[in-house]
């Protein structure tokens, strides 16, 4: 096995949906609970204050919808349950819209509150999280998923309570996974320069975002993923080779 050279890096940034996580997870288990739960949820919890923000910028989202090809279901009224069809119709092309992202973390949190969700990591990454951190590496974590639905993602996976490893988050509030900026942003937020920054994730688009800003890059290979090509980018199969 070659090993990717750590040394001159302090900050191991990881995506989560094909990197630690199995895709599976995500498309078979997460999106099928919010998809099933969000008409309850926004009869019960509709009027709260955060729900209320995440739907004006879901409203703002579906009035830049085009109004010609695409099937966007109407969402004529401005009550919470009226936008259960818009908000399905996202889930299923799989938008990584901020305010989906957020109501969809909320819903999670009550499905990991009530035992009803249990997140799956691949096995190395437990392993990884600790010889890492031991090396003095700190781990942060940029997915579209909103930061609190990363906090139960790795609060509650099959193998306990990884949040310790993890030194922060990042969701698309910092900015697009696919634009150079938010790679800067991150940068600037942890405290590094770029350059001592390894980004690893399955979409390539995202790993040439973070090349541009000049981090370091590895594209994950794993089982179920997408694509596995990694059209140029050093590749991995595990973090066992990090
Ligand atoms: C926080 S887990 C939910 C993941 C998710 O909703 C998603 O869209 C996956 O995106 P990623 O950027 O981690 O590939
Ligand atoms: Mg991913």
């Amino acid at each position: 096995m070659t090993y990717y050279p750590t040394d001159s890096i302090d900050v191991i940034l990881l995506d989560i949906e094909g990197t630690t996580t199995p895709v599976s997870y995500v498309f078979e288990t997460l999106f099928p609970f919010a998809r099933d739960q969000v008409a309850a949820y926004l009869k019960t919890h509709g009027a709260e204050a955060a729900v209320q923000d995440d739907l004006a910028l879901l409203r703002q989202e579906y009035a830049a919808e085009p109004t010609s090809g695409a099937a966007v279901p109407a969402w004529p009224e401005n009550t919470p349950e009226a936008a259960v069809p818009y908000i399905h119709y996202l889930i299923a092309c799989d938008r990584k819209s901020t305010a989906l992202k957020s109501l969809q973390g909320k819903i999670w949190a009550k499905g990991y509150t009530a035992g009803q969700l249990q997140s799956q990591i691949f096995a190395d990454v437990k392993p990884a999280f600790k010889r890492w951190t031991q090396l003095g590496k700190r781990l942060y974590i940029f997915s579209s998923g909103s930061v609190q639905a990363q906090r139960q993602l790795f609060g509650s996976t099959e193998v306990g309570d990884l949040t310790p490893y993890l030194s922060g988050y990042f969701d698309t509030r910092t900015g697009p996974k696919k634009e150079a900026d938010s790679y800067r942003k991150i940068a600037a937020q942890i405290g590094r320069v770029p350059e001592r920054i390894l980004f690893i994730s399955d979409v390539v688009a995202e790993l040439r975002a973070a090349q541009q800003a000049g981090m370091h890059t590895l594209f994950s290979s794993r089982p179920g993923n997408h694509s596995n090509h990694s059209e140029g980018f050093k590749l991995i199969t595990s973090f066992e080779s990090v």
